[in-house]
């Protein structure tokens, strides 16, 4: 099994929640692989706890496994076994936990649970408002991947609703976190990585680190039977009841509709906007797809776009499906060669753009002293700023990214300025940051200005992806 990686802040916030002397009622959610398993019991180390995964089965079948999994931690017990309800199995372990002063009980996949018992919301709710757990010894955790049926349990015609006492997304890994599932790659092949697996821990992990990007790429995505081959099919499968239709949506974004008319004109039985609109807001929940305005226009303009936000969607849209075919006919190898390695460096300029406004948002502070209010990009008919956006001084931010392969000159700037003259964001802004990020670094002369120039930074890919230990073995990338 792989080393535990990072999540320091979902850590901390899930043991200080058990570190407290109330009883517990924790929701915790995120899409499928995201890792809130591994979480949970990385948080429940060192902790008495029962970690319960349901199943698609019978609720009778998941309750019976329950009381089985509590007998494994808690020793056997006559007096659980001629249990036979939910309602008496919490106030079994309820008692348990106040006689081994803590306990934690968490629920895996609670959406299957309710799909098996509807009324299991009610049950959990009389059982928490007979303040049976008050003492504070019990932590219940409630975990599903099925984001709109979690979020659905904290709604207010819900009978939990109001009872939680946290409730946290688990979100993708950002990029630090991620390179660490390969340290010993050089930063850009740990960047190119990223942008095709994205923050997911459970696609990362399958990575092999001696072997080269190349050669995992080929193995989790070219090989026959290659474990994500159809991942973006599966996700959609699992996690949604009209599967063609999201995936139908997601294809015309992919293929470059970012218009909801534009949309709708692509996908086989929609009609008007107003029927695309649930099947997007449920995209953007999974964080499939994202809506964006350029920061530019205003609020209310009609100028949003979207776009796929999930790496593996992306690079699956834009190299896998157009190749299964070939993939299916066993030539992964030349689907490598020809049609996907003299592309990645195209594919890499938008996903370098994004890794640059990621880390802006998470590292303001590091590196202006004081965080952002607002990143993203500004668009026009003539121009793009890949980077805008403001911090919480009221300063404003704007930034290009070169994933080329040579260094970038002090033209960058005076590109950057020019764009800067056609818009009127931040017009008031007391002080303004350049921020350039480059694959290959920056030449002499740009240094030299910005060691002059306090408001200019440059970013090189190390400092991207720098971790807090040096990579065992230094530089061994294999190569790509
Ligand atoms: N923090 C982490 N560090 C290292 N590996 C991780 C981490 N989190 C998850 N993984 C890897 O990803 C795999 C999937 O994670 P996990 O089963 O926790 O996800 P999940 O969100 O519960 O998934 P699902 O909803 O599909 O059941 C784990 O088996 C583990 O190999």
């Amino acid at each position: 099994m792989t080393e535990f990686i990072g999540r320091g802040q979902d850590l901390e916030v899930l043991q200080r929640e058990f570190d407290t002397r109330r009883a517990s009622l924790v929701i915790l959610y995120g899409r499928k692989r995201i890792g809130k398993s591994t979480l949970i019991q990385q948080a429940s180390r060192s902790r008495l706890a029962i970690y319960f995964q349901a199943t698609l089965i019978d609720d009778s079948l998941n309750l019976a496994a329950l009381k089985e999994e509590i007998s494994r931690v808690l020793g056997e017990d006559p007096v659980l076994e001629a249990i036979s309800d939910w309602l008496g199995v919490l106030h079994y372990v309820a008692r348990r936990a106040e006689q081994k002063k803590g306990l934690i009980l968490a629920l895996d996949e609670f959406p299957y649970l309710v799909g098996g018992n509807s009324a299991l919301p009610s049950v959990m709710q009389k059982f928490w408002d007979s303040k049976v757990a008050e003492g504070g010894a019990l932590k219940i955790v409630l975990c599903g991947s099925l984001i709109s049926q979690m979020e659905e349990l904290l709604a207010e015609r819900n009978p939990l609703y109001g009872r939680k006492t946290l409730a946290r997304e688990i979100l993708p890994m950002p990029l630090r976190e991620a390179a660490e599932f390969v340290p010993q790659w050089e930063p850009a092949h740990q960047i190119m990585l990223y942008s095709i697996l994205g923050g997911i821990p459970y696609y990362l992990s399958l990575c092999d680190p001696p072997q080269s990007l190349a050669e995992n790429v080929e193995r989790l995505f070219l090989a026959p039977s290659a474990p994500l081959q159809d991942e973006p099919e599966f996700l959609l499968r699992s996690e949604l009841n009209e599967p063609r239709r999201y995936a139908s949506i997601t294809a015309a974004i992919a293929d470059g509709a970012t218009k909801a008319s534009e949309i709708v004109a692509r996908v086989p039985g929609l009609k008007e906007v107003t029927q695309l609109s649930p099947y997007l807001v449920r995209l953007q929940q999974m964080r499939v797809i994202m809506r964006e305005r350029s920061l530019d226009a205003d609020e209310h303009a009609r100028n949003h776009r979207y776009s796929l936000q999930d790496p593996l969607f992306k690079f699956w849209h834009r190299f896998i499906r157009p190749n299964l075919s070939a993939l299916a006919r066993g030539f992964g190898a030349d689907v490598w060669v020809r049609n996907i390695q003299p592309l990645l460096n195209d594919y890499m300029g938008p996903a370098f753009e994004t890794i640059a406004r990621d880390h802006l948002r998470d590292h303001a502070q590091e590196r202006f002293g004081v965080p952002a209010s607002e990143i993203g990009r500004i668009w026009g008919s003539d121009f793009e700023i890949d980077v805008a956006g403001r911090l919480l001084d009221g300063s404003a931010v704007y930034g290009e990214c070169k994933w080329e392969n040579s260094t970038v000159g002090v033209s960058i700037r005076k590109h950057l300025e020019e764009a800067i003259a056609k818009i009127r964001y931040a017009e008031e802004a007391r002080a303004k940051h350049l921020v350039f990020f480059a694959r290959k670094g920056f030449s002499n002369e740009l240094q030299e200005v910005a060691n002059v120039d306090r408001g200019i930074q440059l970013i090189g890919l190390d400092e991207l992806v720098r971790r807090s230990h040096p990579r065992p073995g230094g530089n061994s990338t294999p190569p790509l």
